[in-house]
């Protein structure tokens, strides 16, 4: 087993940092059930808000969560800063869906160029401009460094999912035992560059980026929970205006930044 460590975080390389993790998680149920909230905490949803309560291809060993769900670690002190509003973040409006995200879709990866052949990605079902909001990244909120890093039985170091959410606060959040569709956003590096076709009534394609991501994970106030939550949004234009953003078929494609595939490399070196 290698030694427990951080590492950059799939995320916005500048600000957001990956809990480090060492293998691929197994999409099996925990031995026992998510962490439950504690009577003051919101409630963990995994129950349908609607008549369509889980994603298309949600794999349904998995709790789908659609409010976040808290380690039992998570200190009161922690919850009030998560709590706190900061006018600065972007905003996930009230009006936006508590449930399966309206654009994207879960699909597995058939293609064998593809270097998460056999796992899933997350597509667009249709255009997304720049700068739009796709969807919130659900977990398990807890602490981020210290004995809280081991919940139980549970071990947040091996996630290949957890995600810095406020390092102020000493918090992340991880969407290995159970989150929503964001957990299926694949990294950019390695996967095929498709072209793309003119748009009906366009003579010419959409202008398209190769080899680059097309979204980004930020920080934002959920206005729908009244606190900081992962989001997932695409990219805005750029100052060349080369992002037009992501055409529908598209895969949604972030940055896990250079430390977290730094980080597996040592992990991989350490296991020989
Ligand atoms: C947050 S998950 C992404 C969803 C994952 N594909 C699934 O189906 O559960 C992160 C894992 O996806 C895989 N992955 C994501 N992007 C990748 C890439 N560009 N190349 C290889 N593997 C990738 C890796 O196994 C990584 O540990």
């Amino acid at each position: 087993m290698s030694e427990t460590r951080k590492r950059k975080h799939p995320a916005n390389e500048s600000s957001i940092e990956r809990i480090k993790s060492s293998k691929m998680p197994k999409e099996t149920p925990p031995s026992k059930p998510p962490s439950q909230p504690t009577p003051s905490q919101p409630t963990l949803s995994t129950t349908p808000s609607n008549d369509d309560p889980f994603p298309v291809n949600w794999p349904k060993s998995l709790p789908y969560l659609t409010t976040p769900a808290y380690s039992p670690q998570i200190t009161p002190s922690q919850l009030s800063l998560l709590r706190t509003l900061d006018p600065d973040l972007p905003t996930i409006p009230g009006s936006f869906p508590l449930g399966p995200a309206p654009h994207v879709k879960i699909t597995p990866i058939t293609d064998l160029k593809h270097p998460a052949h056999g796992q899933s990605g997350l597509f667009a079902t249709q255009h997304l401009p720049p700068d739009t909001l796709i969807l919130p990244y659900l977990g398990h909120y807890h602490p981020g460094s210290g004995p809280g890093l081991q919940d139980e039985d549970y071990d947040y170091t091996k996630s290949d999912y957890d995600l810095w959410l406020d390092r102020d606060a000493d918090v992340a959040v991880d969407a290995a035992r159970a989150g929503n569709e964001a957990r299926f956003v694949n990294d950019y590096r390695g996967i095929p560059f498709t072209p793309r076709e003119p748009v009906p009534g366009q003579k010419k394609p959409p202008k398209q980026q190769k080899g680059k991501p097309n979204a980004e994970f930020k920080v934002a106030w959920d206005e729908r929970t009244g606190q900081k939550v992962m989001s997932v949004w695409v990219l805005p234009r750029g100052k060349k205006g080369l992002n037009t953003g992501i055409e529908r078929g598209e895969e949604v494609m972030v940055s896990y930044g250079r430390g977290f595939w730094e980080g597996r490399k040592q992990e991989g070196e350490g296991e020989n």
